[in-house]
């Protein structure tokens, strides 16, 4: 489990671990880290061209004494000062010590760089870039270094991963003591590049993470083997409600993610029936009405099935039963007309939109994902899986988790059909619902990486490539 921290836990603990530390010291520890990250990136130092974005706060002195080891080692450093006069005192008197050069923006080399480091604002950060910090990376973008961000790439907010304007597009962002929330959601992940933690000490006094995600490790014990003594009744039946007549692939899809992701039992009840029959033999199958499928732990309602009458009045039903509920697709639109359906319910319900469905259930998203989440869940009494290129998901209790796995192949239609129905059989086992849906979008993104290794992918390749996807993680091959 990764703990995602905001910027005031870190500083708590900064704050705590420094009160019994001489000063400096974990900024020594966050500029070697640094500074070994680099030296990996770059494969050598010596004669390589480091040009440092330096900030005014502790960030750039991180920058100053990365570069001075860096100097050390023989690279040719050269620091750009945003405000001369404010510069980390340290960082600079120790880089100028190692042979490091100041030198104004136009005189830096940005256009020959090696690597260019990002030390303008870390936790600090407040807004989009100002000027002159904005044009200075504007010239390292269009330069040929290598771009690592300090801490967090700058103009991304830590606790959110909004970016409210110019920011630092970093290729790789070497981040201290803790991974923040903006470097793995929203906006914020598409400019931190590759994420390197750098342990400064600060792990046992970091408070509860404000939310998590999952490794592979972590998802494992929630796709175990049958054990001997399982039958096909024992390790959850998920009953499917989805697809219909006019539009079958929903209810194979969704059905047939469910049925390879825990083989146990898969009922499935809809107007979709003969098409689900014909895929899915293995699945029990009635063109009938829910109460008709026969025994479930969980239902999963919505892909597929229209917002006619027929299909609201299938949606009441389950959402009446005291079992959990995954709603998605048409499900969900039904629900923002009806929200009480879920939220007078006791048994546990996820909630699946995309934003154009969290909006009509919940108003905008916004540039916050994990607020929004929350907020979804907090409002409805449930838990919501917001999807997008790093998925959120969150209870009402404020659980929030945001998704690792995945690719921008996923971007197809029907990928949510498939991730309704790893869902829906995950909760079946009787995983509370926050977890299972956290574990249902790293399976549905590891499927999605697995089948992107041959081309561009569609939904059906994902349910093809889900016993492999669960293979591997099992072997702890992801
Ligand atoms: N906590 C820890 O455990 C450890 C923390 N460490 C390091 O300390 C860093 C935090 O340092 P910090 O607190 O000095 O703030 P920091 O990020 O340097 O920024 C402050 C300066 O940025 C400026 N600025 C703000 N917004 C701006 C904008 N939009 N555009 C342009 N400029 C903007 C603002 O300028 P001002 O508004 O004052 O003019 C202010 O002076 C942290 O990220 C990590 O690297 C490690 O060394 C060790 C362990
Ligand atoms: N750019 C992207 N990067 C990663 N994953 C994505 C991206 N776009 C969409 N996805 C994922 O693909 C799935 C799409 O679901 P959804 O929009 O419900 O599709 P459909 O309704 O067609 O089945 C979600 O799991 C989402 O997280
Ligand atoms: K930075």
């Amino acid at each position: 489990m990764i703990g995602l921290h905001t910027a005031a836990q870190v500083r708590a603990a900064e704050q705590s671990v420094l009160a019994g530390l001489p000063a400096g010291v974990l900024m020594q520890r966050a500029a070697t880290g640094l500074a070994t990250v680099c030296l990996g990136l770059l494969g050598r130092a010596h004669g390589v061209r480091v040009v440092l974005l330096v900030g005014s706060g502790d960030n750039g002195g991180d920058a100053l004494f990365a570069g001075a080891l860096l100097a050390q080692r023989g690279a040719r450093v050269t620091a750009v000062l945003l405000t001369p006069d404010r510069a980390h005192a340290g960082g600079l008197a120790a880089f100028r010590r190692a042979g490091g050069r100041v030198a104004e923006a136009a005189d830096a080399g940005l256009h020959r760089a090696d690597l260019v480091l990002d030390g303008i604002v870390g936790l600090g950060s407040a807004g989009g870039l100002r000027e002159p910090a904005a044009v200075l990376v504007r010239e390292a973008t269009a330069g040929p270094g290598l771009l690592v961000a300090v801490d967090l790439p700058s103009g991304v907010l830590a606790d959110t991963g909004e970016v409210p304007g110019a920011a630092f597009p970093a290729q790789h962002t070497v981040t201290f003591g803790a991974v923040k929330p903006g470097l793995v959601v929203g906006a914020g992940r598409r400019q931190a590049g590759t994420v390197h933690l750098v342990d400064i000490g600060l792990g046992p006094v970091l408070a509860e993470p404000a939310a998590q995600q999952l490794t592979d490790a972590d998802v494992v014990p929630h796709l175990d083997a049958p054990a001997p003594d399982d039958d096909k009744y024992s390790r959850g039946v998920v009953g499917v409600l989805a697809g219909s007549a006019t539009y079958p692939g929903a209810g194979v899809l969704c059905t047939g993610a469910a049925v390879r992701t825990r083989p146990g039992l898969v009922r499935y009840a809809g107007t979709a029936a003969e098409g689900v029959r014909a895929a899915w033999p293995e699945v029990i199958v009635t063109a009938g009405r829910p109460g008709d499928a026969g025994r479930v732990q969980a239902w999963v309602v919505g892909p597929g099935m229209g917002t006619d009458d027929d299909a609201a009045s299938v949606l009441a039903e389950v959402l009446a039963t005291d079992l959990p509920v995954v709603v998605d697709a048409d499900g969900l639109t039904l629900v923002s007309q009806r929200p009480e359906l879920v939220a007078d319910r006791t048994a546990p319900t996820v909630l699946t939109p995309h934003d154009r469905e969290f909006a009509r259930l919940f108003g905008e998203v916004g540039t916050d994902r994990l607020a929004a989440a929350r907020r979804g869940a907090a409002e409805l009494g449930c838990t919501v899986l917001l999807k997008g290129d790093a998925t959120v998901v969150a209870d009402a209790a404020g659980t929030t988790f945001v998704n690792g796995t995945g690719t921008p192949w996923l971007a197809t239609a029907g990928t949510g059909d498939v991730l309704a129905g790893i869902l829906g059989a995950v909760l079946a086992t009787g995983l509370p619902a926050a977890e299972a849906a956290a574990v249902a979008a790293h399976v549905h993104g590891r499927a999605g990486q697995l089948a992107a290794e041959q081309g561009p992918l569609i939904a059906g390749d994902l349910v093809r490539r889900l016993p492999e996807t669960l293979a591997r993680l099992r072997a702890g091959a992801g």
